[in-house]
């Protein structure tokens, strides 16, 4: 086979139909070469018919549905993701009917994404005699991430945009694979204060949460020469090396301008860190994506804990159900709770049974509406411009990227550089970093802080000294529920209120980060780098600046990343869950997503929904 961009290699067809075998051999079929649905790709004496991306017909082996979706050529990971999960899905583990179900399940995990399936897969293999059952809103399907090919940059505006499919936000995201600094995790323990974690001895620092990191996610790269060329440095010790986990790499391409912004930074006092894997992130870092590292296609939890570890007898799967609430018909001492279902395409309701827990992992915006009927929710808080422009260089982008192994600009996703400036640094900007900490400490003393909170959440007790504790560290916003919408989990029950900007001293960090960002380096001068923006008169006017920054930001849009609505703190602090993941007062029921960030981290945050997932203890 030809190498040409509408056809899968020789290489890959080998491991490719291996995986087909494997999916089919429940079948009694196998795959053979030729020519299918005008495409040079496989045939299979079962007649495996292809689908092309205009074409969105299912095709049938043996009776079984199978779900394909086939772009212009055949694109190794995808066709294995969109065949590895059609099979399963056809299988008996995958179901689109509560009457395809068991009586009961042992575990019940709601939501099918970053970190239900990542706990689903541990709890299923570590407990084989015991069923797990994982509801999920949506489909299985490969939908066009933010960076995925074709696509050229950032598709959504909506105001939470999140992915609601099999593998969640993780099967759609930037796959800017960072992680927090240990200092983040470490204010995790600060905030709950001394006697949160004692009793349990479940510790949440970065001592503590670190091997679940390493655990999470494999890294391998393959191309020496990017290595070389760019300078590449990892440390290998920060990952597991597991084939089938969540693939973590640095690509075989960086736009030309990368050595230049990294000279420049360096010539800003900032130094190179080896990998900011491993909690120590106070500079320049490469990041990896969260990606294979020989065809660049996603990685993600849909991949890695549903389609490389089915067929388990023990792990199942609801399709296209919306787990509306959890019931506690005797109370909440009295649990497991049932769970409520409601099947998308009929709309009917069913209520499903777990005997020994029910754990919530429907993301950081809906796991609040689902808590809101089983306990008292009432506050739940939170806090290539070439490739568009140039139609031929986007042409040859795509068909490199369907090279074996992967290359070009598509391989890049969000890019894998970034630089990590702790508070201090920026104050060589000028921005005097002592008085806005004890601007913030000022705020607490003088009882001031409550007025950033909502005005009906001045005088609730637990919100405002969760907030209290929180505050030496950041700002933080709320989402409410909408008691008065019918409670079916649609984006109305939400009141999101961002918040961003309601204290004076987001502003200011906002406009020394600028002031940092604009600074003059021999190597921009060199090159005679024009400003765009915001001009030299208004970046020396400390107001003109400040206003600069206020109608430059979207407070109201968040930035995809939604975390802390069922805090991991104590009670009397506004929290929801214990160490243990337990929800407060509530028998047999846990949180496991993003929700339960206590405080929001200075990265993005798939790398830690896969390890939160991880750290479910019994
Ligand atoms: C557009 C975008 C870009 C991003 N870019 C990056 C990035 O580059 N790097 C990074 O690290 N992070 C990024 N993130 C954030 C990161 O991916 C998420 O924070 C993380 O994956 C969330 O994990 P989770 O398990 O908490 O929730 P999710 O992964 O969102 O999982 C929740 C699951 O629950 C399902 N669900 C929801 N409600 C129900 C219900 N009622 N019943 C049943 N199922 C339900 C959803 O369909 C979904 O599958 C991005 C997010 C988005 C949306």
């Amino acid at each position: 086979m030809s190498k040409a961009a509408n056809v899968i290699t020789d290489t890959y067809f080998s491991v490719f139909k291996q995986a087909f075998d494997k999916q089919l051999e429940p079948f009694g079929k196998s795959v053979m070469d030729t020519t299918v649905d005008g495409y040079n790709l496989v045939e299979s004496k079962a007649k495996v018919v292809f689908r092309r991306k205009t074409d969105r017909k299912e095709n049938t082996i043996a009776g079984k549905v199978f779900h394909f979706r086939m772009s212009k050529g055949c694109h190794f990971n995808d066709c294995f993701l969109s065949f590895g999960l059609g099979a399963s899905a056809t299988g008996d583990n995958a179901k689109r009917h509560v009457s395809e179900l068991n009586n009961n399940y042992d575990f019940i995990i709601v939501g099918g994404g970053t970190s239900g399936l990542t706990v689903a897969n541990r709890v299923s293999a570590a407990f084989p005699s015991k069923s797990v059952l994982v509801v999920e809103f949506g489909e299985i399907v490969h939908i066009e991430g933010q960076f995925d090919p074709p696509s050229t940059g950032r598709k959504t505006d909506s105001r939470a945009p999140s992915g609601q499919l099999l593998g969640g936000c993780s099967a759609v995201n930037g796959q800017f694979f960072d992680r927090g600094s240990k200092h983040d995790y470490d204010t995790w323990t600060e905030v709950a204060g001394p006697d949160f974690a004692k009793k349990s001895g479940i510790k949440w620092d970065w001592k503590g949460i670190y091997p679940s990191f390493k655990k999470s996610a494999t890294f391998t790269t393959l191309d020496r020469a990017a290595t070389k060329q760019y300078g590449y440095t990892w440390h290998h010790s920060a990952y597991s090396n597991d084939p089938k986990s969540v693939q973590a790499t640095l690509p075989p391409f960086q736009w030309a301008d990368i050595g230049v912004k990294i000279k420049a930074f360096k010539e800003m006092g900032l130094k190179a860190v080896k990998d900011c894997a491993n909690g120590e992130k106070n500079g320049i870092c490469w990041v990896t994506a969260s990606q294979h590292p020989v065809t660049a296609a996603r990685s993600h939890s849909g991949i890695a804990h549903y389609a490389n570890v089915q067929p388990r007898a023990n792990y199942h799967l609801l399709l296209k159900h919306q787990a509306v609430k959890v019931i506690y018909p005797r109370g909440v001492k009295h649990g497991p709770p049932i769970v409520q279902v409601r099947n998308r395409v009929d709309n009917t309701f069913a209520n499903l049974t777990a005997k020994a827990e029910v754990i919530l992992a429907a993301g950081a915006l809906n796991t609040p509406i689902i808590l809101k009927q089983a306990v008292s929710a009432k506050h739940l808080s939170s806090a290539a411009q070439n490739i568009r422009r140039n139609a031929t260089f986007k042409e040859e982008s795509i068909a490199q990227f369907y090279e074996t192994p992967a290359k070009g600009p598509y391989t890049l996703a969000f890019g894998n550089n970034a630089v990590y400036v702790s508070l201090p640094k920026l104050a060589s900007a000028g921005l005097a970093w002592k008085d806005i900490v004890s601007r913030i400490k000022k705020s607490v003393l003088d009882n001031s802080f409550v007025e950033y909170l909502p005005v009906d959440l001045r005088n609730e007790k637990t919100i405002v000294s969760g907030y209290k504790h929180q505050l030496l560290t950041l700002a933080k916003g709320t989402v409410r529920l909408n008691v008065s919408s019918p409670g079916l989990g649609a984006e109305m029950d939400l009141i999101m209120d961002y918040r961003a900007g309601t204290n004076p001293v987001d502003w200011d960090l906002h406009r020394a980060h600028l002031r940092y960002l604009i600074s003059d380096t021999p190597t921009y001068k060199a090159l005679g780098g024009v400003e765009w923006g915001p001009g030299k008169t208004i970046a020396k006017d400390d107001e003109l600046l400040r206003q600069f920054v206020i109608n430059g930001l979207s407070p109201h849009i968040s930035f995809a990343h939604p975390c802390c609505t069922a805090a991991m703190l104590p009670e009397d602090r506004g929290g929801f869950v214990g160490v243990d993941l337990k929800v407060h007062g509530a028998r047999s029921l846990r949180v496991v997503d993003l929700s339960v960030m206590p405080l929001i981290l200075g990265s993005h945050t798939s790398s830690t929904a896969y390890a939160v997932g991880r750290r479910l203890r019994r």
